[in-house]
């Protein structure tokens, strides 16, 4: 019988890569798979001073480095705020970063995990 305690960390795990392929899916233009860099966004370093992308996202799911499901959502919340300070609302940068807000904030939702929590035990 696995203590409950490991068992925990491997469902983390589990969970947050089913949460991070389901939301990368719905970044169909891959705007948000890999760092911006200032090359394609001029001055984006010194406007954006944590940046954060899927593939950053990703490293940390596979080192253990999230250890709760709100860690994650932080992290997710961060990447489209970014998108958002950095791109004038006009923008398609910006209308996906607001499109993936709420697609990743609905698929967080205390519900949908909780149904998740169960499906899982
Ligand atoms: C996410 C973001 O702010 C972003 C992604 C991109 C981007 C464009 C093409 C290919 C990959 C990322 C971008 N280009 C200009 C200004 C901002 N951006």
């Amino acid at each position: 019988e696995v203590p409950q305690n490991v068992n925990d960390g491997a469902v983390l795990k589990v969970c947050l890569q089913y949460l991070q392929k389901t939301i990368q899916l719905k970044d169909t233009n891959g705007f948000f798979a890999f760092p911006v860099t200032d090359a394609i966004a001029p001055g984006y370093s010194s406007i954006i001073h944590h940046p954060m992308d899927f593939s950053t996202m990703q490293i940390k799911v596979e080192s253990e480095q999230y250890h709760s499901v709100g860690e994650y959502k932080k992290d997710m919340v961060l990447m489209c705020n970014n998108a958002m300070t950095y791109n004038r609302p006009e923008t398609i940068y910006y209308k996906e970063a607001k499109r993936l807000l709420f697609i990743g904030v609905k698929l967080l939702s205390k519900e949908k995990l909780l149904h998740m929590k169960k499906s899982m035990s």
